[in-house]
């Protein structure tokens, strides 16, 4: 947790908007304003969680993060970070505390993936070694081996390659907030998929807290501790746990977002529980074995892929009993069942 400590402040939030709103000036030809882009936005990003916003082209998602980093300015209300409303500070001692990553990155063509990844180091007056641990230290962390990708320039390297530069970069002084827009948009399905795992896993290694835009539903569900679904004018529909979003959505504009392939995306969501187990089961002895806490997906293709009815489960290293196709179907009707907790948006 390293929120600064202000009196009287929670610090379990680490960004907040209040009534934040934003509407563009119009074109000159137009004497009306623009409707609002953020109409009166309230949401709190939680110390340590990566919130996703999902929603459809234009609907405020980009401008909701932009003005956390103030490359956009609110028209109404405010935006906290760390307890401070960003109005009150300087704009490049808050831009260097808050890593931000968009979609084909904007690296530096005629500097080295080093010099690029060192730049914000460089501008703190950092001392030489130090830059150079740091910056060796953040490639291996985004799995570029440094003695390989250090001195090469970005025309070099892959779409993929290149993202993760961008987050290395974003990541070098381990900013408590970590703005990404449409990270990893550019790259291709397999390699957005491994990005996606990878960027999760440094996530938990360095507890940062991340705002992430995507209209990806499928990237906002499996990244996300919490997704808030977007309609226009910055409207979160709701808010909640990529499961819950996908189970019980709350508004027909989410249902309608998480409608198409809902089946896949529960069984990725959901996870074999104790209740699923026929303790008194029996497998054949090879029979394959799952366990309680797999996705259930994993469970399903391990009984089709095997082509028997029913597999042997294992908890703490135990036998506990079996599971069938019949099984999974049920967890599944349960999930979408089970009554919804209460969503309170922007809390
Ligand atoms: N600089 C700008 N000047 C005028 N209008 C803008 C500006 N930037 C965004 N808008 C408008 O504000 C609204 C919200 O745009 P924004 O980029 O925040 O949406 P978004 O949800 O991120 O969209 P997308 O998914 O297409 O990137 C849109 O109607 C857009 O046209």
């Amino acid at each position: 947790m390293r929120a600064v400590t202000v009196p009287g402040v929670d610090d379990e939030w680490a960004i907040r908007f209040e009534h934040a709103a934003k509407t563009y000036a119009a074109g000159s030809s137009s004497r009306r304003d623009a409707p609002a882009a953020v109409d009166e936005l309230t949401l709190d990003v939680r110390t340590g969680e990566v919130l996703v916003l999902v929603g459809p082209s234009g609907c405020g998602k980009s401008t909701t993060l932009r003005m956390v980093n103030r490359l956009v300015e609110p028209t109404g209300g405010r935006v906290l970070v760390e307890g401070r409303d960003v109005a009150t500070l300087d704009v490049v001692e808050l831009r260097r505390r808050i890593g931000y990553v968009i979609q084909n990155v904007g690296l530096f063509p005629h500097r080295t993936v080093a010099q690029n990844v060192a730049t914000v180091p460089r501008l703190l007056g950092w001392d030489r070694t130090r830059t150079r641990a740091r910056v060796a230290e953040l490639l291996e962390l985004v799995g570029l081996a440094p003695d390989r990708y250090a001195r090469r320039y970005p025309h070099a390297l892959s779409g993929g390659e290149r993202q993760r530069v961008g987050v290395a970069r974003a990541l070098a002084t381990d900013p408590p907030v970590l703005l990404m827009d449409e990270p990893f948009g550019a790259v291709d399905p397999v390699g957005r998929r491994r990005l996606q795992d990878e960027f999760a896993r440094i996530q938990r290694e360095l507890g940062t807290t991340v705002m992430l835009v995507t209209h990806d539903i499928d990237e906002a569900v499996r990244m996300a501790d919490r997704v808030a679904v977007m309609s226009l004018g910055g409207h979160v529909e709701q808010l909640a746990a990529p499961l819950e979003i996908v189970a019980h959505p709350a508004t027909p504009a989410v249902a309608d977002l998480v409608g198409r392939g809902r089946v896949a995306r529960l069984l990725a969501l959901g996870r074999l529980s104790p209740d699923d187990v026929d303790a008194h089961g029996t497998a054949a002895p090879d029979a394959p074995v799952v366990h309680v806490g797999d996705e259930l997906g994993e469970v399903l293709d391990t009984l089709a892929s095997d082509g028997v009815t029913a597999v042997a489960v294992h908890h703490d290293g135990a036998l506990v009993g079996t599971v069938t196709s019949t099984a999974v179907l049920a967890a599944l009707r349960r999930l979408v069942a089970a009554p919804a907790p209460a969503d309170v948006p922007g809390r």
